[in-house]
């Protein structure tokens, strides 16, 4: 079997006596949408913290190409080819749309930013930067200053700022939070192309995106891994249906 991007083998991490992550081991595999569900207060957030290095687990291990990663920041993990969108937006709103994107690929290559001025003027950076955002179908707001998109918009530009990053695989929290029916379709669109160039651990309520790109779901239940399997494995999965039972359950 291909080695995965990205696993955890055994994640605990405990809130006093809550424990939000009980002996979690799950994989994210290349070229594919692992979605990770499960009723709020699930610890999905915490998982995915766990992940990007924003918070420690208190035992266990994260492993990203090869490498266990458990000690490392957010930053070398960001550097390392693991770009997180969504819970934290990074954009600077008095910044045009097209220096987001500039910043944000700046920051992989660890450049000062001292010199944005002359930097902003680097022709392959900005033909760069100019590409990514037309993938994402930004390219006519370029000029734009940040602040003035739409909530829609923004998410966009934050997609395309993890892509300027080359990342060699995506953490991302509820990317269709906020959007309207078109701007999750739109999303929804792009992940699916998407998870081609880099695979995608996704964290998301909206069950009708989730049925549709996810290659695997895995199921947390109080900090528990519950199921993993295809969208019908979960769909069928008794256990599942009890879990989200008072959720409605799995429609
Ligand atoms: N820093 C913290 N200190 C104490 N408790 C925390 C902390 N962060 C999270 N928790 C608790 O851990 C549990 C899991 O929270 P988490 O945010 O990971 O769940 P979630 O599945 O992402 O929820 P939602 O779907 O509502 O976003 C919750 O009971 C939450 O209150």
């Amino acid at each position: 079997m291909t080695e995965p991007v990205l696993f955890t083998r055994n994640l605990c991490k405990r809130f006093g006596a809550l424990e939000a992550s009980s002996d979690v081991s799950l994989d994210l595999r290349p070229g594919e949408i692992h979605a990770l569900i499960g009723p709020n207060g699930a610890g999905k957030s915490t998982l995915i913290k766990q992940l990007a290095g924003n918070i420690s687990p208190d035992s266990g291990s994260v492993w990203f190409h090869g490498q266990d990663v458990t000690g490392l920041d957010t930053i070398a993990r960001a550097r390392l080819g693991l770009a997180r969108t969504f819970q934290i937006s990074a954009l600077a709103m008095q910044h045009t749309v097209l220096q987001n994107v500039i910043l944000g690929a700046l920051g992989q290559r660890q450049a000062a930013l001292r010199f944005f001025g002359n930097i902003m003027k680097n022709k392959a950076l900005r033909a760069e930067s100019e590409q990514v955002l037309d993938r994402v179908g930004l390219l006519e707001h370029a000029s734009t200053l940040t602040g003035e998109l739409s909530h829609g918009q923004r998410r966009l530009l934050e997609v395309a700022v993890a892509l300027s990053l080359r990342p060699k695989a995506f953490l991302m929290d509820e990317p269709m939070a906020g959007l309207g029916a078109d701007g999750s379709a739109r999303m929804t669109g792009f992940l699916d192309g998407l998870r081609r160039e880099a695979p995608i651990l996704l964290v998301e309520h909206d069950m009708d995106a989730v049925f549709t790109l996810a290659d695997r779901i895995s199921v947390l239940v109080y900090g528990q891994i519950i199921a993993t399997g295809t969208v019908s494995e979960i769909r069928e999965n008794p256990e599942v249906q009890r879990a989200y039972l008072g959720d409605g359950g799995l429609e």
